[in-house]
C-alpha cells in the first residue's frame, strides 16, 4: 500500500497526544513508510475500501471495516435493532461508494459484563435482519468484554465486470454531484436508519457514469476536499444548488456528517444523459464542478467531523 504525506504541522514530543492531531494525521503517522508488497493490491489507506484484483480479469475485490461504538456513533438510548442495523450499514455505504455488491460480513462485538442479554439479541437482530436483506452472508467474527458497547463490522465485496471507482478519477470540467439530502443526520435519526447506496453505486459504476466516488461520513466540507486531492483537481461549489435536510441550514449540510450519501464526479458531456437515465427514488443534485482553476478547501469556517477534535458529549 501507498503511504501518504504524513502533513504534520509540528514535531511530536514523548508527551504528544492524540488531541493534538486530526484523525487523518494519525493514521498517516501510524503507516507512514508503509509500502505494498502484493500487485494484487490495486487501492488500500485513503479510499474507502482496499481493492484486491482476483486473478480473472475484471474481478475486483472490496474490503472495509467500520466501528462502531457507544457514545461516539449511538446513545445509550438509541433502539439497539437500529444500533445494529447502523453498525453493517456503515461499512455497506463504504461498499456501495465504489459501486460494490457486498458479500460477507464478519463481526467484532465488545460487550460490558453487566450488559442485557435481551439488547445484543435485539442488536443481533437489526444487524441480521439487514444482511438477509441485502442477500450477503455472516461468516464470523470476534467476542470480547469490553467497557463501552462496541460493534466492528468487516464486509467484503466485488466488482465482477467492471472496475470499482475511486476517489481519485474526477478531472477538470467534470460534473460534482450528490444523492440525497444533507445535514442533520444525528438530530433527525438519520444516522441510524439511513440506507446505504448499494443499488445506486453500481448502477454508476457499471453504466461507467462515476469517474470518482466516495461516500459522505464526515460532512461535505471534509470529504470533497478529500475527493478533490486524490483526484489532484480542485472545485467550485455551487452554495445554492446542495440539497439540505428540511429543518437544517447549509451549515448542517457541510459539516454534521454522517450523511451515508454517494458523493461522485461525472463528466460533463453526460450530465444531461444521467440525469434523464437516472432510475432511484433517491434525488440526484449537481453541486459544482472539478476545476483546476478551483481550491481544494472549503473557506474556513466549515469543518466536518474529526474523531479527535472537540464535539458534542466528548470526554
Ligand atoms: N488504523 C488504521 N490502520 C490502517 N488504515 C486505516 C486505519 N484506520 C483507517 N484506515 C484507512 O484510512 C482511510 C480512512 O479511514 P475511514 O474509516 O475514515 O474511512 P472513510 O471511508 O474516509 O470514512 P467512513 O468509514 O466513515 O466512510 C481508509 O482507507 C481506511 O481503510
Ligand atoms: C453519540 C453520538 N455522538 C455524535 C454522533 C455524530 N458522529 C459520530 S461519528 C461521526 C462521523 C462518522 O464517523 P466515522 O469517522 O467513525 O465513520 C459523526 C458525525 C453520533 N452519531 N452519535
Ligand atoms: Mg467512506
Amino acid at each position: 500500500m501507498q503511504s501518504k504525506k504524513t502533513n504534520i504541522p509540528f514535531s511530536l514530543t514523548s508527551e504528544s497526544l492524540v488531541s493534538d492531531l486530526s484523525e487523518e494525521q494519525l493514521i498517516s503517522l501510524l503507516v507512514e513508510g508503509w509500502r505494498k508488497s502484493k500487485r494484487e493490491v490495486i487501492a488500500s489507506i485513503a479510499e474507502d475500501c482496499a481493492v484486491i484484483q482476483a486473478e480473472k480479469k475484471e474481478l475486483y475485490y472490496l474490503f472495509k471495516m467500520d466501528a462502531t461504538v457507544e457514545n461516539v456513533h449511538f446513545d445509550p438510548s438509541s433502539p439497539p435493532e437500529w444500533i445494529g442495523r447502523k453498525a453493517l450499514a456503515r461499512a455497506l455505504s463504504d461498499i456501495a461508494s465504489m459501486g460494490g455488491e457486498p458479500l460477507y460480513a464478519l463481526v467484532g462485538l465488545g460487550v460490558n459484563r453487566t450488559e442485557k442479554v435481551e439488547r445484543i439479541k435485539q442488536l443481533y437482530k437489526g444487524l441480521t435482519d439487514l444482511a438477509r436483506a441485502i442477500g450477503m452472508d455472516l461468516i464470523g467474527g470476534e467476542t470480547t468484554k469490553s467497557n463501552q458497547l462496541f460493534i466492528v463490522v468487516t464486509v467484503w465485496g466485488k466488482t465482477d465486470g467492471y472496475k470499482p471507482i475511486l476517489r481519485s478519477g474526477a478531472e477538470d470540467g467534470d460534473s460534482l454531484f450528490v444523492t440525497g439530502v444533507l445535514g442533520g443526520s444525528y438530530d433527525s435519526g438519520h444516522h441510524l436508519l439511513f440506507i446505504p447506496r448499494i443499488q445506486e453505486g453500481q448502477w454508476l459504476a457499471k453504466g461507467q457514469w462515476a469517474k470518482a466516488m466516495m461516500d459522505l461520513s464526515d460532512g461535505l466540507a471534509t470529504d470533497l476536499p478529500r475527493m478533490a486531492k486524490a483526484s489532484n483537481i480542485g472545485f467550485e461549489i455551487d452554495y445554492e444548488a446542495i440539497p439540505v435536510r428540511k429543518n437544517y441550514g447549509l451549515h448542517n449540510a457541510l459539516t454534521d456528517g454522517e450523511d451515508y450519501e454517494l458523493l461522485f464526479s461525472v463528466a460533463k458531456e453526460k450530465e444531461i444523459d444521467l440525469i434523464k437515465n437516472w432510475p432511484f427514488e433517491v434525488p440526484i443534485k449537481k453541486i459544482g464542478t472539478f476545476s483546476k482553476n478551483g481550491k481544494m478547501e472549503f473557506q474556513d469556517g466549515y469543518r466536518g467531523f474529526d474523531h479527535f477534535q472537540k464535539s458534542r458529549g466528548d470526554y
